[in-house]
């Protein structure tokens, strides 16, 4: 399906023909009711996803692509959605049971850059199947004209998929990215000597690698592997950015919002270390100073526990703090421009800290460490932060992956390189790749 041309949020409003919107849950006996998700996607490219234990989606075609860039990027994006989910026309085909619950429609996948100057955008799929712990409904959605009934457009669905099924890839080869591990290193070790005389206290310093191959690959298999690895994680997929995040920048329900603050991390399984090293708890209460200082002036009540708690994951553990606040607001993506960017992916101070990247990072990061997630017609959402993912080229023949760390004074940069490489460990191991 063509892709219709990204609309200039500034003049989203009344002339654009509003978007239209049919839901229906998905009858339990229907085949698609207990399919794994990530097989409804009909094409190895296009995907766009959220995979969590609150709520689980996916999407495929375009009925609504907002794009916003510059200083307040995220902002005009709550705008442009306050207005297009608005003026949206909604069908609930079948309403006998009442409207669905969980996150009404229409929905929005977003993904928002680390820089004020990368693109972000906001989409509504044509298609999107939704899953919370009440079932399943499946979203069409068409701007101006009335979308296809969602029974039918999963029916087609499964034809597309039938002619292009799901592959893992092959011939796959790995290059540095824009620096080598050396570099990278040296650039650390030159930050630190900045830190020690005072220049900020931590700096969140990223580097890249790039994962080749000699076919496209398949978005679905990057996605449905790495779900499958890191199940107590975030999957998501978002314009080609595919990952498994462990932090949670904004959780709204009602007003109450959640944050997962994650800074620290070790091994796997090594999460008494830090909780017993300084360095790690500095550089952790920093991250969470950072996301309470944010919310404390749009909070009317906020809680931030006093010690932080260890996070396992299969390739590293963090340091994990659960800030939660109730907010005069209840849209999520106020919250998101309020709160990004966050210590745990820039440093400390944040003026400053963006200063010393431009000097020693030469990571361009896109939309990685940004925010990334979904958000619904009352503005209810989550939004995680974009780690451990892989940005998917246009011609699917190569994937950036990414990876950073807090470097403070005290860092050591072969432990910081080490960090990063198990940081890039899932990307690699879902594509099926080796470290360089
Ligand atoms: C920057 C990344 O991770 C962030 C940095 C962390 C750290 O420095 O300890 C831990 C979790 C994330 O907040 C990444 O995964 O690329």
């Amino acid at each position: 399906m063509p892709t219709p041309p990204p609309t200039p949020p500034d003049d989203a409003p009344e002339d654009l023909p509003p978007l239209r919107v049919r839901t229906a849950r998905l009858p339990a006996d229907h085949p698609a009711a207990s399919a794994p998700l990530t097989d409804l996607l009909p094409d190895p490219s296009g995907t766009a996803a959220w995979l969590g234990a609150r709520v689980r989606m996916v999407g495929w075609d375009e009925a609504l692509r907002l794009e916003v860039q510059g200083r307040h990027a995220i902002r005009s994006a709550a705008r442009a959605w306050g207005q297009a989910r608005r003026r949206a026309l909604v069908e609930v085909e079948d309403a006998a049971g009442g409207p669905a619950p969980g996150p009404a429609a229409p929905i929005a996948l977003g993904s928002f850059g680390f820089a004020e100057a990368t693109p972000g955008m906001l989409v509504v799929p044509s298609v999107l199947v939704v899953e919370d712990d009440s079932g399943r409904s499946v979203i069409t959605a068409a701007s101006g004209a009335r979308p296809e009934a969602p029974l039918e457009a999963l029916e087609r669905a499964a034809g597309r998929r039938a002619a292009q099924p799901v592959e893992a890839p092959r011939g796959l080869w790995t290059q540095t990215g824009r620096m080598t591990q050396t570099q990278w290193m040296e650039s650390v070790r030159r930050l630190i000597a900045r830190l020690r005389g005072g220049a900020a206290s931590k700096v969140v310093m990223s580097r890249d690698m790039v994962v080749s191959a000699a076919r496209p690959v398949d978005q679905r298999h990057l996605l449905s592997r790495l779900h499958e690895l890191y199940p107590t994680t975030w999957a998501y997929a978002v314009d080609g950015l595919i990952g498994a995040t462990p932090e949670m920048l904004a959780s709204m329900s009602g007003a109450r919002v959640s944050s997962r603050v994650l800074a620290g991390t070790a091994g796997p399984g090594e999460g008494q270390s830090l909780m017993a090293s300084l360095k790690d708890r500095t550089e952790h209460m920093l991250a969470v100073e950072s996301v309470a200082r944010a919310l404390a002036p749009i909070a009317e009540t906020l809680e931030v526990p006093e010690h932080p708690s260890v996070l396992d994951l299969p390739n590293v553990s963090h340091l994990a703090t659960e800030v939660t606040a109730t907010l005069g607001t209840s849209d999520v993506l106020d919250v998101v421009a309020a709160l990004h960017p966050t210590a745990a992916v820039c440093g400390t101070p944040t003026a400053l800290a963006l200063d010393l990247l431009e000097t020693f990072e030469s990571t361009r990061r896109g939309r990685y460490s940004g925010p990334v997630g979904w958000v619904d017609a009352s503005g209810q959402g989550e939004f995680g932060i974009a780690l451990r993912c892989g940005q998917v080229s246009g011609d699917g023949r190569s994937v950036r992956v990414y990876a950073g760390g807090g470097i403070m004074p005290d860092s050591v940069p072969e432990v910081e390189l080490a960090e990063t490489r198990a940081k890039m460990e899932p990307v690699l191991q879902a594509l099926g790749v080796a470290q360089a």
